[in-house]
């Protein structure tokens, strides 16, 4: 006689039925009710207006995870044309007419109706009036250089990860700012230089310095100021190609607050500027624009500014860049030396064939870069102190994962407080993972209890048999 399958008894089916029902439904469920919402975007716009020029920037994040796992990046940038804001002193109003290019630009970028809504409220506030802008401010030098090390360091995941930092050195045109971590720094010695910030759960304790009067711009001015003490009609500058010529105006060349108190009493409308290309002699006038002797702290970078130890490595950026990538000298693994030869070679070469082989550059920057090479190197070395070693510590960089370096994404981060002061929470479990555990662990469920259902073990071994 033949015994009844246990597994074909209509409960059994039924049974059956209703798990499969159960695990779809358990499935369906989980995906449907946990599936990531709809990526939102937040954006922010800094516009940075420093002394030679007004930047745009525009960033973006995901708005769901402002502070956890979502990185700001750069997704816009525009350079407003002309001049630095303050060259609008005498018009402002052609300053706001100066920003309306860069926001209609950013306008017709193909984006979603959240970006057109910030650029109108942007433009109805900018346009009403060059001063009437309630979020735009003077930031102090101190606010640049910690910005522009909260950048840098944001941007290489380092403050999340809690690694050890990356100093930050920017070059403007009027000044510049050195910022690092040192262990040898705790603000005790100079108040003034020590920023202090806690983010992700870490507390850093910040060297600041920025060095009014030392961007690129005004140095030169302080080093031609240094070389027209005495009023007279023709100067030779060494850190000038060889052929180089030009009329330069005594009142303009002393049209800054950086060397309008040193105007020679008698000096001439104009005089003649001739480059004589000499790396060495050039180094000579830009040391002259630094004081290396009065120093009333443990240790001075110069002017009497007390500076830790240079420590670790460093992004030098803005003009750093643009000076450094032209003469090709970025790769700082190359020996102090071979960079000084480079640039000695550069400086001598001819005026007419510098500006031979280099027809697309605009000669303005074309004529500087001996100068602004020259400065740079000594800025790093005496200025700094750094040696040859933590020279090749440097990394001369214009951007980071997509986003310019420089203060303004730091400023953004921190006016939005999308930095926290401590750590996120671990991040919950990926929409992916929960999917699967619960899926598997239905099918475990379900067949567990078919197990339950099954006839007793002992009852296998007496499996109908065939008489
Ligand atoms: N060679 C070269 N120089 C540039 C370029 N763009 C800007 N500069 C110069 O580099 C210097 C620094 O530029 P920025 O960082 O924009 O300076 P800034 O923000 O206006 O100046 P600060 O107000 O002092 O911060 C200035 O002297 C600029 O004239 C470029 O593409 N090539
Ligand atoms: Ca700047």
């Amino acid at each position: 006689m033949k015994e009844k399958n246990p597994w074909k008894t209509p409960v059994t089916i039924i049974i059956t039925v209703i798990g499969v029902i159960v695990i779809v439904a358990l499935v369906t469920v989980a995906v449907l009710q946990n599936k990531p919402l709809l990526q939102k975007y937040k954006y922010g716009i800094v516009l940075d207006a420093g002394s030679s020029h007004t930047a745009l920037y525009i960033y973006k994040w995901p708005a769901e995870k402002d502070n956890n796992t979502g990185r700001a990046e750069q997704t816009h940038v525009c350079k407003v044309k002309g001049g630095g804001i303050s060259s609008y002193a005498a018009d402002p109003s052609k300053a706001g007419e100066s920003l309306r290019a860069c926001i209609g630009d950013a306008e017709r970028m193909e984006n979603s109706t959240a970006s057109d809504r910030v650029f109108q409220a942007v433009k109805e506030t900018l346009e009403s009036s060059p001063f009437s802008y309630q979020g735009a401010r003077i930031l102090s030098g101190q606010e640049e250089g910690a910005f522009g090390w909260v950048t840098v360091n944001y941007l290489d995941d380092r403050l999340k990860q809690g690694l050890e930092t990356t100093g930050a050195l920017d070059l403007g045109g009027a000044s510049t700012q050195i910022s690092f971590v040192s262990d040898n720094f705790d603000g005790s010695e100079s108040l003034m230089n020590s920023v202090t910030f806690r983010l992700y759960g870490n507390d850093y304790n910040l060297y600041t310095h920025s060095f009014l009067c030392y961007g690129k711009d005004q140095a030169q001015r302080l080093a031609l100021a240094h070389q027209t003490q005495s009023g007279l009609e023709k100067i030779l500058d060494p850190c000038f190609n060889p052929g180089y010529n030009r009329i330069q105006n005594y009142s303009v060349l002393y049209d800054s607050p950086c060397v309008s108190n040193r105007k020679p009493q008698t000096a001439p409308t104009s005089f003649q500027l001739t480059g004589t290309g000499n790396y060495r002699e050039c180094q000579k006038i830009v040391r002259s624009i630094f004081n290396f002797t009065t120093c009333k702290y443990s240790r001075c970078s110069f002017n009497g500014v007390f500076q830790p130890p240079v420590q670790g490595g460093f992004g030098a950026f803005s003009a750093y860049y643009f000076v450094m990538d032209f003469l090709n000298l970025t790769d700082t693994s190359m020996p102090l030396e071979t960079v000084k030869e480079k640039l000695t070679s550069y400086c001598s070469t001819p005026w007419d064939q510098i500006k031979q082989q280099h027809q697309r550059v605009k000669e303005k920057y074309l004529a500087e870069y001996c100068f602004s090479g020259t400065y740079i190197l000594t800025l790093l070395t005496e200025g700094y102190n750094f040696t040859s070693e933590s020279y090749s510590k440097i990394k001369f960089i214009k951007k980071i994962k997509g986003s310019d370096a420089g203060w303004t994404l730091g400023y953004m981060l921190n006016l939005t407080n999308m930095i926290p002061a401590e750590a996120p929470d671990t991040p919950l479990l990926p929409h992916a993972g929960y999917v699967s555990i619960v899926t598997i662990m239905a099918i475990l469920l379900f067949i567990l209890f078919i197990l339950s259902l099954r006839p007793v073990w002992p009852h296998c071994s007496k499996l109908p048999q065939v008489v």
